[in-house]
């Protein structure tokens, strides 16, 4: 079975670890949001498309959701000591490594697509992991501070900010003139099962949608579209995802987020059991709805929304 998965970083890694479990056989190609790409240091950091490949490749940081295990930062105190920030952004040493292959790679002329498949050749994740596209695209967001309306990097409005301040605006920079990557495409025009993990709607698979071509690709798809709400009791189950929804215009509830993406793109929609009132909205809504546990609290509990996922999925083949 060919399953095709747009993920963001932490929610959508943890997903595609239950969904590996809850599918062995399947061929599950990832495309990853590169709209959280960061410059630093000379170098380019590609969160979400890390996190990925280092939550299935098995080098994480668990606790955190992002960057390595057995992490050390002696590179980042030195850049410190020479007064080269920013110091708000942790890049471990082990990571380091990850951003400088990447660099050197890009630098010699290949694209971040066959750049992510050769650092995947090291860690193996079990999926075929692509970016959304190898154009550069930055999430930015506009805030007001002081009176004064300004944008900053996505990152600087996560990490540094911890979004704090409300977002005005949230725009991926470079969307609209950015290309699928090579695969994309065809990876959604041939999948059995397009999923949408519980990634950041608006930051995450709003930005992968963002790309000319790609909402097309997945509302003409032959296969059933379905997603699971990142949201649980009208709130993200982590991170912040609620000030960016605010920012569309979308409320933070499990419903609003499944009419946010539209009966044009999802046929299926899970939302936890403490929001099984929403069923009925969502159905209402077009979009075939059930009530299942939607914390991924560990592996095992993961792998059964998957598996929930995997028979909605059926049900709406029909
Ligand atoms: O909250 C933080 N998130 C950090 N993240 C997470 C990152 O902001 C998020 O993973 C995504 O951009 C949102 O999904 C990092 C991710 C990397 O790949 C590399 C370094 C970092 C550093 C931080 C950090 O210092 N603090």
């Amino acid at each position: 079975m060919r399953i095709v998965v747009l993920a963001g970083g932490i929610g959508g890694a943890r997903f595609l670890r239950g969904l590996k479990q809850a599918a062995p056989d399947a061929e599950i190609t990832v495309i990853g949001n590169t709209g959280d790409d960061i410059h630093l240091f000379g170098l380019k950091v590609c969160p979400d498309l890390d996190t990925v490949m280092y939550t299935l490749g098995g080098g994480i940081n668990e606790e955190q959701g992002w960057g390595r295990r057995d992490e050390s930062f002696t590179v980042k105190e030195e850049l410190a000591a020479y007064g080269v920030g920013p110091e708000w952004f942790g890049l471990g040493d082990r990571d380091f490594a990850t951003h400088i292959v990447r660099t050197q790679m890009l630098g010699a002329g290949y694209p971040l697509s066959a750049v992510t498949e050769a650092l995947c050749d090291r860690w193996r994740p079990g999926v075929r992991l692509l970016p959304m596209s190898d154009d550069r695209v930055e999430t930015h967001v506009a805030i007001e501070v002081d009176g004064e309306r300004r944008a900053v990097h996505f990152q600087e409005y996560w990490v540094k900010l911890r979004a704090s301040v409300d977002a005005l605006a949230v725009v991926p920079v470079g969307a609209e003139t950015a290309k699928p990557a090579p695969g994309v495409l065809e990876a959604l025009a041939g999948a059995d099962l397009i999923l949408f993990p519980p990634s950041n709607p608006v930051v995450s698979i709003g930005t992968i949608l963002a790309v000319p071509g790609i909402r097309e690709a997945v509302a003409a798809a032959g296969a059933p579209v379905v997603g699971l709400s990142p949201i649980v009791g009208d709130a993200p189950v982590r991170g912040m995802a609620d000030k960016v929804l605010a920012a569309v215009g979308v409320e933070s509830t499990a419903a609003a987020v499944a009419r946010h993406y539209g009966a044009g793109l999802l046929d299926g929609w899970l939302v936890d059991t403490v929001d099984a009132d929403a069923v009925a909205e969502v159905e209402a809504a077009g979009i075939r709805c059930r009530a299942v546990p939607l914390l991924m609290t560990d592996p095992d509990a993961t792998a059964a929304m998957a598996r929930e996922a995997l028979t909605l999925a059926e049900e709406v083949r029909g």
